[in-house]
């Protein structure tokens, strides 16, 4: 790097009166020749003058401009894009000119400095001027755009080293912030698609679905033990290379109907700004075509199989004749595809799913999530459940206490203190009485009164409770008259 340290004293001296008087002399001589020579010939003589002393005052200049130009080898250059992004955020006050717009995948508007706009960044106390540069080439339409970065040049090395990483971590950062999630189902539009063995295609709408663990109603515990494996398993990229793992995590969701499977698949794609796949077993027709459909999902996404036990899949009970979770693209079951039945809608097997899941071919893909749901867990076959296949095991309940608060504060915006009476009494009761999140969340949203909305919820846990008891008996009965009845037989059958 050049610093005029290097330089002899008496050489620095010298050439740095010889570039002073040559700068002062170059005022004087632009500000007579805009009085006395014509515009061309005022440029030309100018930008030669500067030509043939620009090589001095590049030596004697402190400062160092890096550009960034938009494409490099026709290809985007992603540093210009990076801090298109990067600079939206660093408005000054100085700013006098915005440009303001809005894309059909963006959320919100895009604020940010038109050309030649400068905008001040400061980085680890070094002060950095940016300038959007747009020139016209001439005899075409042709449009050059850059960015222009320009610092103190003893800030080279950390610049380059650790400013511009920062601005590309930035950028990456705040594109993933405004992205616009999606939900990727497959079209089927007749039965023909079913079978028709080329048919891969996802079609996808945004997803909008508001749920947060914020809102979700599960123990504190629970919730935090989800977060903590999410982040951790997005941060692990290193870690599944070097311990040869395929970079993909598997969660199982069970519990009752209405206690949230659905919700926290959704709030988890709203947290990881992860696109969600989901798969409805009944559009596939083989395992081989369930690898294609598996394969054109993309990196970075939630691939959802809801009601596992429910789908109409070998998957309660393993095919023994395929035991040992085989590639279904044998002979064999080459063969059956060939034949399809008409009456079978799918013929996906479990071994097919298990391949998918932590077969070789699985790794083809990097932050992958497989969330399975179900209500009836006893249901499933042992293969899916083992260690390492789904490898986190969330149980979703009915609402406890702690729920209850959240959806309290969430749908009413009350907290146990602003209601002490009937947030106590509807707690007293939860603790007894099985009513899922979702029963509680419809009953808050029947009045915008909290005291309406709070009473309602009472009433509808007591009914539940007397109705849930009266069942209790008139099974205890049933129970009771079937072992009398047996016992009766029995006798009857020794006295006879
Ligand atoms: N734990 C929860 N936290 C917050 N809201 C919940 C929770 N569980 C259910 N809800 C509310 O109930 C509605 C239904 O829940 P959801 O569809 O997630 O249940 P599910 O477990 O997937 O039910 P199913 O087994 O029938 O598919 C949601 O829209 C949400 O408003
Ligand atoms: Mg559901």
């Amino acid at each position: 790097m050049f610093s005029l340290n290097n330089v002899m004293p008496e050489t620095a001296s010298s050439m740095f009166s010889a570039y002073a008087s040559f700068a002062t002399f170059m005022m004087v001589f632009r500000s007579m020749a805009k009085d006395f020579i014509p515009d061309p010939l005022r440029t030309y003589i100018s930008s030669s003058l500067s030509y043939l002393f620009s090589p001095l005052s590049g030596l004697f200049s402190f400062y160092l401009t890096l550009a960034f130009y938009e494409y490099s080898d026709m290809s985007r250059n992603q540093v210009y894009d990076a801090a298109a992004v990067y600079l939206e955020k660093k408005i000054g006050p100085a700013t006098q000119r915005l440009r303001v717009s809005k894309t059909p995948r963006k959320k919100s508007m895009g604020v940010a400095n038109d050309r030649d706009e400068e905008v001040i960044d400061t980085f680890d106390n070094i002060k950095l001027k940016w300038r959007l540069v747009t020139e016209t080439k001439t005899g075409n339409n042709n449009r050059l755009r850059y960015f222009e970065l320009s610092f103190r040049k003893k800030h080279k090395e950390r610049v380059m080293g650790s400013y511009l990483p920062h601005v590309l971590a930035q950028a990456t950062a705040m594109k993933q912030e405004e992205k616009v999630l999606k939900i990727y189902t497959r079209h089927i539009l007749s039965w023909e698609d079913v079978f028709e063995d080329g048919n891969t295609e996802w079609g996808s709408i945004n997803l909008e679905h508001p749920a947060t663990f914020e809102t979700m109603a599960l123990e504190p515990d629970l919730k935090r033990t989800i977060v903590e494996d999410l982040e951790r398993f997005v941060s692990r990229r290193e870690f599944y290379k070097k311990v040869g793992k395929a970079w993909k995590r598997g969660y199982l969701l069970y519990g009752p109907p209405g206690t949230g499977k659905s919700s926290l698949i959704a709030a988890m794609a709203n947290f990881l700004k992860f696109d969600v796949f989901d798969l409805e077993l009944a559009s596939i027709r083989s395992d081989s075509h369930l690898k294609r459909v598996l394969l054109s999902t993309t990196n970075r996404s939630i691939l959802v199989i809801e009601d596992i036990d429910c789908c109409k899949v070998d998957v309660q009970k393993r095919k023994h004749d395929s035991d040992s979770d085989s590639d279904s693209d044998s002979d064999s079951d080459l063969e059956t595809e060939k034949k399809p039945k008409p009456n079978t809608k799918t013929r996906v097997t479990l071994s097919g799913l298990l391949n998918f899941i932590d077969g070789l071919w699985s790794s083809c893909g990097d932050e992958r999530i497989i969330v399975f749901t179900t209500n009836r867990k006893e249901k499933l076959d042992p293969a899916l459940l083992r260690p390492g296949r789904m490898d986190l095991h969330i149980h979703l309940s009915y609402c406890t206490t702690s729920g209850f608060r959240i959806l309290a504060s969430n749908y009413l915006g009350i907290h146990d203190d602003n209601r002490p009476r009937l947030c106590g009494e509807v707690e007293g009761l939860i603790k007894s009485t099985e009513v899922t999140p979702a029963e509680v969340a419809e009953e808050l949203m029947k009045s915008d009164d909290a005291d309406v909305a709070l009473q309602g919820l009472v009433n509808f846990i007591i009914k539940k409770k007397i109705e849930t008891e009266r069942d209790m008996k008139k099974l205890k009965t049933k129970k009771k008259r079937r072992r009398r009845r047996r016992i009766r037989n029995l006798f009857s059958f020794h006295l006879w």
